[in-house]
């Protein structure tokens, strides 16, 4: 059941608490509660997913302004970043069923073998080997048509419900079946052709050496060019809550409970030698009343990677000199708690093109966003069904002769693991409003260092667990991630160089258009480089987890979330966090069956 404040509760003694229903918190939820003879308890800081302003977080195309600044995010601000001319950056995180999930960009990768192959090594658990994760990989997700595919669809609209039949492109080819099963979160191809799809199609076949095509990015080798996969069902966003969650809320050994944050955890006794940390407390506001719950088996801390190490810290678990100028007393040392903060840096550069059917005129002209808004609410089709980012990724390697493997070590997982990504987006895409245009089509390309070596943190700023952490990725902050975003540029420089695009683009945008040097593409970068929103590490396994992801040093308490990645997957991260999740949920079952 779904409550709304701590006194409507059935118990406060739960088998398992759950903090945090985002991503990794709902997909838990639902496989514990599976055995209808254990109790769950789920509390999440944020709010339903339902109501009557939820419409952009349902819209696929609208994900741009599902955050940040609304009431389903956190609104988080980055320190100053060094790095980008030491301006802060808006850090969005869902707050809201579903976490992040529900609020994000909807594109689902996951990323190389050779990222759950580290995994594994660094977890001294071969579990977390890609093949080893292959029933979780299959059991998660769903391959459903895209929204302009052949299908009979129920849509609800205006109170009432028809059946439609939509007719659309054949999406075979465009993604390997073998490579998805039939778990609950639906995902799909692209639902709205654009204009730029058939000329990053040629291009693959003009340079097939450096960008080949590849027909499912999502077979554990990412390498090459193909069409982006998304969370994305009968043209409305799927979420972990639409997907795990909403399905399971009527189950009677089930409490969901929102709107109430988690304050700190506590310790309950002694188990085992070590602290025992079985208790949750909890609260509406700084000034409500606090509550407490314990688990009798344990509690899974999912609160995602910023308010994971914020949550841990403000029970006393971390740096004890930190923790101790800030009065909290530690409980554990250790201070790799917050440390070690990884993200994906990603730039953005722009070229006008000959066409006015890019997705730009639905910000110059509202009748065209209307009527687009007006096919979404009819059928869920047309260009506000698909993803606002691209319907073509590329996943790509540095070759291994370039020189900049002379001054640097790789630091990929391995041989499939790309370098950098690049996405092909169909609009103006830009992290400023300086050189905005008002007018014209444009192709943009983002640019994504995946394997970076920059690390930041997750810090208390102090110990109210209702004040903000300090957050600090560190975007691009070391030589190494700047060398690849340069590679990366300039690959894309050369992608829209082939001749497949002569005659479409025009020339570069006005903003982007000085990267022609080394120098003018650093420069750039730090003034247009942004965070691509894929923080992890900061709870990660081998320094502050276990490779089963209990806690160390403390029993009765696990991470799963994407806080647990010692290094970022090289993929868009919410597909990683699912298969984490549903891995978790085996262990954690299978370490309490008798
Ligand atoms: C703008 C944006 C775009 C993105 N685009 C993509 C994309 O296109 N594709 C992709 O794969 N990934 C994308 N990501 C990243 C991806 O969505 C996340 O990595 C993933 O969802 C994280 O899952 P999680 O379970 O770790 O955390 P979350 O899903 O964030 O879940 C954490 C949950 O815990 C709750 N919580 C936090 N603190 C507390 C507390 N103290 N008490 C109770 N509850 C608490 C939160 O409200 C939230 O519901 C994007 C992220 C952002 C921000």
């Amino acid at each position: 059941s779904l409550f709304t404040h701590p006194s409507q509760l059935r118990s406060t003694t739960y088998d398992y608490v759950v903090v945090g229903a985002g991503t990794a918190g709902s997909a838990l939820a639902s496989r514990l509660s599976e055995d209808r003879h254990v109790r769950v308890l789920v509390i999440e800081a944020g709010r339903s997913d339902n109501g009557t302003d939820v419409v952009n977080i349902r819209i696929p195309f609208n994900a741009p302004i599902a955050t940040p600044g609304t009431p389903f995010d956190w609104n988080y601000t980055t320190v100053n970043q060094g790095s980008l001319n030491n301006q802060p950056e808006a850090y969005p995180r869902g707050k809201v069923l579903g976490g992040t999930s529900t609020t994000n960009y909807l594109v689902y990768t996951r990323g190389a073998s050779n990222d759950y192959d580290r995994l594994a090594t660094v977890a001294g658990d071969d579990g977390w080997t890609w093949d080893n994760l292959h029933p979780y990989i299959m059991k998660h997700s769903s391959f459903v048509a895209s929204a302009d595919g052949w299908i009979f669809a129920l849509i609800s609209y205006g109170g009432h419900a028809k059946l439609t039949f939509i007719a659309g492109h054949n999406t075979s080819g465009q993604f390997d079946p073998a490579w998805h099963g039939n778990g609950p979160l639906r995902t799909s191809a692209p639902g709205f052709p654009t204009v730029i799809d058939s000329r990053v199609m040629a291009t693959t076949q003009t340079l097939p050496d450096e960008f080949p095509f590849n027909v499912d990015m999502n077979s554990g080798n990412p390498l090459g060019i193909g069409w982006t996969q998304s969370t994305i069902a009968n043209g409305t966003r799927q979420s972990a809550a639409t997907a795990y969650l909403g399905p399971i809320l009527f189950r009677s050994n089930l409490d969901v409970l929102i709107n109430t944050q988690v304050t700190r955890l506590i310790q309950t006794g002694r188990a085992g030698g070590k602290p025992d940390f079985r208790g949750v407390e909890f609260a509406q506001s700084a000034t409500s009343p606090r509550h407490r719950a314990t688990a009798r088996r344990e509690v899974i801390l999912s609160a995602g990677a910023v308010a994971t190490p914020q949550v841990l810290l403000l029970s006393g678990i971390g740096d004890r000199g930190a923790l101790s100028r800030l009065g909290i007393r530690t409980i554990i040392d250790n201070p790799h708690v917050g440390n070690h903060l990884q993200d994906h840096p990603f730039v953005p550069l722009q070229w006008e093109v000959n066409s006015n059917e890019t997705f730009d005129q639905f910000s110059y002209n509202p009748d065209a966003a209307a009527a687009a808004l007006d096919q979404w609410k009819y059928n869920h089709t047309g260009p506000f069904s698909t993803n606002p980012i691209a319907n073509h990724l590329a996943f790509l390697r540095i070759p291994e002769n370039n020189l900049i493997w002379e001054q640097f070590e790789d630091t990929s997982s391995g041989p499939h693991a790309p370098h950098y990504e690049i996405a092909f987006d169909n609009l103006y895409i830009s992290t400023s409003m300086e050189n905005r245009p008002t007018s014209g089509g444009f192709l943009s390309v983002t640019t994504i260092v995946t394997s970076p070596t920059s690390r930041g943190y997750v810090k208390l700023n102090s110990s109210n667990p209702f004040d903000p952490p300090l957050i600090d990725p560190a975007l691009l902050s070391t030589d190494y991630d700047m060398a690849i975003m340069v590679e990366a540029i300039r690959a894309a420089q050369r992608f829209v160089d082939a001749s497949p695009w002569d005659g479409f683009i025009i020339s570069p945008s006005v903003d982007s258009a000085q990267t022609t040097t080394i120098d003018s593409i650093v420069e750039y970068s730090r003034r247009r480089g942004a965070t691509s929103d894929h923080p992890t590490g900061t709870a990660q396994v081998g320094k502050v987890v276990n490779g089963d992801l209990t806690v160390k040093d403390v029993s009765g308490l696990r991470v799963v979330d994407a806080s647990i990645f010692p290094y970022v997957p090289t993929a868009h991260t919410q597909a990683p966090v699912y298969i984490v999740a549903e891995r978790a949920a085996d262990l954690i079952k299978a370490a309490h069956r008798n």
